[in-house]
């Protein structure tokens, strides 16, 4: 199956490297931009080249997806897939705008897919064969690790998955900074927090190991220097309203977005 993403920005350029790292022969993917510089491949070719399926990954900012599904619909053939990754477009705005025939679904990966350790919500319309959705599963479990979820709940994975990232980037980016405060200086302080970081993360990802809360638990000595900082942390539960409050928000502002293409498309 030929892979063409529309749009070569962060995530577009993100799911063509990962795709790439596991394998996906060059000649059968391609990224096509508006920015000559964002293209890989020849993207012209998989659209018209009717001699083999394709997916078409739309990958622009969520305003401009309507546009380009339309501007590409008469090159869909039967049997063909469109993957939206936009935030709040719904399966009815993507369904309209392409034939009965062309099989639609909406992913939510997050910029992990780069390193094939990707997140990915999938919302697949209803009335897709069972063959059609393990085929297209196989497809983004390439890029990490899949799950089909109905669409009533890709705001919500937007917020934690797809944004996700973002929130631990900005921890670090908190912990470095505050290293300062500590006598660290900068030029040190970043290979620090990355290294505790990658390692943190490299154990909650060991299944040999247990879960977040009892590694923490296996960190913090009774009376000891991690109890002292996390009971700062934790003052008043603020920390926990606060993440709370993160990710309602993500969520709304994915809901936001449906309602504007809800409108628009
Ligand atoms: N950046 C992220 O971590 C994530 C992004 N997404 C979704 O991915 C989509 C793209 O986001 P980003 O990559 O961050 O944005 P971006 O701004 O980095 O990339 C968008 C790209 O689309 C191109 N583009 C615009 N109109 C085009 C057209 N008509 N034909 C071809 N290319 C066109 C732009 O030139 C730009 O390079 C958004 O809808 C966003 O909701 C979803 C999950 C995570
Ligand atoms: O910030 C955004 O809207 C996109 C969707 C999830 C991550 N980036």
């Amino acid at each position: 199956m030929g892979i063409v993403i529309i749009g070569g920005g962060a995530m577009g350029r993100a799911m063509y490297d990962g795709w790439i790292n596991a394998g996906v022969p060059e000649n059968s993917i391609a990224v096509a931009d508006l920015n000559a510089d964002l293209c890989c491949g020849s993207a012209d070719f998989l659209l018209r080249d009717t001699g083999q399926s394709k997916m078409v990954v739309l990958a622009v900012k969520p305003q401009y997806v309507a546009s380009v599904l339309e501007a590409h619909a008469q090159l869909l053939n039967p049997g063909d897939i469109v993957t939206s990754v936009a935030a709040g477009v719904r399966l009815t705005t993507l369904n309209g705008l392409v034939s009965d025939t062309v099989v639609v679904a909406r992913a939510m990966p997050n910029l992990a897919v780069a390193l094939n350790s990707g997140t990915i919500g999938i919302a697949i319309a209803n009335g897709v064969s069972e063959a059609m959705v393990q085929n297209l599963t196989s497809v983004y479990d390439k890029l990490g690790k899949s799950f089909c979820i109905d669409e009533q709940q890709i705001d919500s994975f937007t917020a934690i998955a797809g944004s996700g990232p973002a929130y631990f980037f900005q921890f670090v980016e908190h912990l470095a900074a505050n290293c300062a405060h500590l006598d660290i200086h900068q030029d040190i302080a970043d290979s620090i927090v990355t290294q505790v970081m990658v390692g943190a993360a490299a154990m909650l990802a060991d299944t040999d190991l247990p879960g977040a809360s009892e590694l923490r638990n296996r960190v913090t000595s009774q009376e000891g220097t991690t109890e002292a900082g996390l009971k700062s942390l934790e003052a008043n539960g603020v920390l926990s309203q606060l993440v709370k409050n993160c990710l309602i928000d993500a969520r709304e502002r994915a809901r936001e977005l449906s309602e504007i293409e809800y409108r628009h498309g």
